[in-house]
């Protein structure tokens, strides 16, 4: 008879999980063993670093990934790296090795007490087996949940369960799949609404490029010539950056968002909660005479937006479904509008001087891991990103995405550049995954932006009305240094010309550049 090991490796090859992305204990040690051939495990060496890389790549690939920790402290160590991959929306399926049952309730080492409450509520499904025999059905159900819901989920498995003989297990057959089509009154409504509104605007979110539908939003757009913004606090980008149509990324605050919507009597948002506020700006939710329409395929999304009307479906479906009931229109007066010549720092770059090197340096298909937070309007005053997958960003805030996200969307593309934009603050968070990044021989750059500073919260403090808070100043930070220390060739840079000089080599393995830079203000 098969062990519950050999079926549980089986299932995980026949849909496709046979990138491991881990650090084991010697919990997760009996799961590891014999895995098959063409299974790959990639090691990081802190779990936040592992959780980084594997929302990284699940965001590339658009699969469901899985990934292995250890027990309550592995698991627990990957919590804020948890928080960004719910809000991406990762399907990712998080396992962790347990005690022997006989020695959970005693909590001996390594028992993970109450281990399927221990990643709520930020996992959505999470479930411990309560017999060997149960293991490969668990398994396929949190792979399942993950797919479906797309969110983490979490399965805690005994150690001695592997080694068990089972019969073998019609879960191995199995295969679920998702269809969420509006139906045509939904559609036709929408349509009218549409059609009939004087002056409609367009929010798309992230959840855009997550699905593949940037090209058909564009389409759709164009089709209608419709303004388009893109929703606050995106992840991704979901709209050429430059595009005649494009307005902008909208602020995260709720009477500046009604402020960049006035004038619109119709809000159509398509792939995005309704929304990802951060600074609190008191204010109404919507312009006066403005009513706004949600499209998620996310329950939870729509059940919990402040205002409006939500239609839970598949965006895709009512981009196609709109673009079949309605005629085109003619573009409105529109042009291209070139970026602006970048701002220039004293004594040092400013970040609008890096942002235009990249620009002027990398390859137009570049997709690019960004984690610097005071640097987002320079970000996109500089930018031209004209594909999907070209912006990836923590979506819940959570610092230490950029450099182990860099390295997982490096390893889920291969052959496209990928560099990782991040601050001198946030790049600690996650260094570790340069270890990864020269282990592996990822081909990725690191772009350091280093202003001594967490520059967003002097930011904030400034806002906040509290600026004699501590704890914000950061200097003497050697990341060449340090990337040496894991493996990666790194340069300090502190001209433009030879930033640009820098830029323009292309790199085989990993490589950081650190750039002296100027505090901005986001
Ligand atoms: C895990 C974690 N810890 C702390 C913070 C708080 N935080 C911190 C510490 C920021 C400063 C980041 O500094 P940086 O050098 O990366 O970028 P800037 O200097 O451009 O702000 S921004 C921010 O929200 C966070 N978001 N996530
Ligand atoms: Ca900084």
């Amino acid at each position: 008879m098969p062990t519950v090991r050999r079926i549980a490796h089986e299932f995980l090859e026949r849909r496709g999980l046979t990138t491991i992305f881990g650090n084991p204990g010697s919990n997760e040690l009996p799961f590891l063993a014999g895995l098959p051939d063409g299974f790959t495990y990639v090691l990081g060496l802190h779990e936040g670093v592992v959780v980084g890389m594997a929302d990284g790549y699940a965001q590339a690939t658009g699969r469901p990934v899985l990934v292995n920790l250890h027990a309550a402290a592995g698991s627990g160590n990957a919590m804020g790296a948890l928080t960004n991959a719910v809000y991406s929306r990762s399907p990712l399926v998080l396992t962790a090795g347990q005690q022997v049952r006989s020695a959970i309730g005693l909590e001996a080492m390594l028992a993970n007490v109450d281990a399927t409450q221990l990643m709520r509520p930020l996992a959505g499904w999470s479930g411990e087996p309560s017999c060997p025999g149960d293991v490969p059905r668990s398994l396929a159900q949190a792979v399942f949940e993950a797919e479906l819901q797309r969110r983490p989920t979490y399965l805690s498995v005994p150690y001695d369960d592997w080694s068990a003989e089972i019969d073998d297990n019609p879960v191995l057959d199995r295969t679920v799949r998702r269809g969420l089509s509006p139906d045509e009154g939904q559609l036709d409504d929408l349509a009218r609404r549409l059609d009939t509104a004087r002056n409609p605007v367009l929010v798309l979110g992230g959840d855009i490029d997550t699905l593949g539908l940037f090209e058909r939003a564009v389409s759709f757009a164009e089709h209608r010539a419709l303004p388009v913004w893109v929703a606050p606090s995106p992840h991704r980008l979901p709209f050429p950056n430059r595009h005649p149509l494009f307005r902008g990324v909208l602020p995260a605050g709720i009477g500046s968002v009604s402020a960049e919507l006035d004038g619109h009597d119709l809000v159509l948002v398509l792939g995005a909660p309704v929304f990802r506020y951060h600074q609190h700006v008191p204010g109404p939710f919507l312009p006066e005479g403005a009513t706004l329409v949600q499209v998620t395929d996310d329950p939870g999304e729509a059940a919990r937006a402040p205002m409006g009307e939500s239609l839970v479906a598949s965006a895709g479906a009512v981009l196609d479904g709109l673009l079949a009931r309605l005629p085109a229109r003619e573009p409105g007066e529109t042009a291209f509008v070139p970026n602006p010549a970048a701002a220039t720092g004293e004594r040092a770059l400013h970040p609008e001087q890096v942002f235009a090197a990249l620009r002027e340096t990398q390859p137009a298909d570049t997709a690019y891991v960004v984690e610097s937070t005071s640097t987002n309007s320079a970000w996109w005053r500089q930018m031209d990103l004209r594909r999907p997958g070209s912006y990836f960003w923590p979506a819940a805030g959570g610092l230490g995405f950029g450099m182990p996200a860099a390295v997982g969307v490096a390893m889920g593309l291969p052959g496209r550049p990928v560099v990782g934009v991040i601050g001198d603050g946030s790049a600690n968070y996650g260094i570790t995954a340069l270890w990864t990044a020269a282990r592996y021989r990822v081909p990725v750059t690191f772009v350091i932006l280093r202003n001594g500073t967490y520059g967003a919260l002097r930011w904030f403090a400034d806002l906040l009305g509290t600026t004699d808070v501590p704890g914000t100043e950061i200097p003497g930070l050697d990341f060449a240094a340090i990337a040496a220390g894991y493996g990666v060739p790194a340069t300090t840079v502190s001209d433009v010309d030879d930033l640009h000089a820098q830029l323009k080599t292309t790199p085989t393995g990993p490589r950081l550049i650190q750039v002296d830079t100027e505090l901005t203000t986001p």
